[in-house]
């Protein structure tokens, strides 16, 4: 029970990568507040909480709404004494929208997909991360982690999702410049490819359209990986030295040593076995290439330098 005592918010905990995260946060001692917009759906996260022996408090609390945010912030310091340990902006409305408009052109696409990515999934968290800092500054310590993904980087899916990825890291960024001379650490997460639930639904059905990322998903993280990493990674007696960062789940798994819930082991995106397997004519040579080769992280910076 390492994080016993400990108080986190993770937004977005109905399903998906926020479940997962709460639920190993809470199994790790944590109290968990889960935020999400609909009571029913946030009783299934709480409940299965519970049977694992932990503790949670189910809010309902939309992300795209100023006034539930300050209510939820308000009932945290009157039910916690003003403690606050851990914020997870994970909340995410717009998973439906991407896989409904995959291939189309910005402009070929009805641009309220906009609001759906990233009210919920950007300005969301900006608004959660003031409130948490008020309570983290005061109390000298904490973390914000915010889920973005490798859509930071480079074009994936759309404009509106890799412009609110972008924005996301950055969000990450700016804000540990500010909350590090307070003990405050703030960093960017970036899951692979998780196996959620709507992810199984659009992806791993049979006469699924997106057959060729269909593989990459198949061996995808399970929901709870992101969690486990947040566990360690609060731990982590370094953690101001890696505030402001991005840290990928296959790099902290490396660091802290590990596993998925299943026991399998955690696919490096950024390993040159892995990268050589997705060509078709150099697929063979993963077979040679050793799993310790990886792409030097600067290298990923180059290849998206647009200076
Ligand atoms: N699934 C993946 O493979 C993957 C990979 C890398 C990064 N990510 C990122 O992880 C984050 C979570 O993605 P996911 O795949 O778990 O999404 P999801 O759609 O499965 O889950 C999103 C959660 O947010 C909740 N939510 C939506 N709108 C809300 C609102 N207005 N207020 C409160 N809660 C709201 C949903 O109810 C749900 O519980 C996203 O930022 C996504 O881009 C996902």
């Amino acid at each position: 029970m390492s994080l016993s005592g400990w108080v986190c918010v993770v937004t977005g905990a109905s399903r998906g990568i926020g479940r997962g995260i709460a639920l190993q946060l809470s199994e790790a001692g944590a109290t968990v507040y889960l935020t999400g917009r609909q009571e029913r759906t946030l009783e299934h996260t709480a409940a299965e909480v519970k049977e694992r022996g932990g503790v949670c408090v189910p809010v309902v609390c939309d992300s795209t709404k100023d006034e539930d945010i300050e209510k939820l912030f308000k009932q945290i310091k009157r039910e916690q004494n003003g403690r606050l340990d851990i914020l997870v902006n994970n909340a995410y409305a717009g998973v439906q929208d991407i896989f409904d408009n995959m291939g189309k052109k910005f402009w070929e696409t009805d641009p309220s997909i906009w609001d759906s990515i990233n009210n919920t999934g950007l300005r969301g968290h900006y608004f959660f991360s003031v409130h948490a800092s008020r309570m983290m500054v005061a109390q000298g310590r904490g973390l914000i982690v915010t889920v973005s993904s490798l859509g930071g980087l480079r074009y994936l899916f759309n404009v509106s999702y890799g412009v609110g990825k972008a924005a996301c890291d950055r969000l990450a960024a700016d804000m540990a410049v500010e909350l590090k001379p307070r003990g405050v650490a703030s960093v960017s997460l970036w899951p692979g490819a998780v196996q959620t639930e709507l992810v199984s639904q659009f992806l791993l059905e049979k006469d699924s359209a997106h057959s060729n990322v269909k593989h990459i998903f198949a061996n995808g993280e399970s929901t709870e990986l992101s969690g486990k990493c947040i566990v360690s990674l609060a731990k982590d007696k370094n953690l101001m030295s890696l505030t402001g960062k991005v840290l990928m789940t296959c790099d902290l798994s490396r660091r802290y040593g590990i596993q998925d819930i299943d026991g399998r082991s955690v696919t490096d995106y950024t390993s040159l076995k892995f990268l050589v397997a997705q060509v078709p004519y150099l697929s063979w040579l993963s077979f040679v290439v050793p799993s310790f080769l990886r792409l030097p992280r600067f290298m990923l910076t180059l290849a998206n330098s647009r200076f």
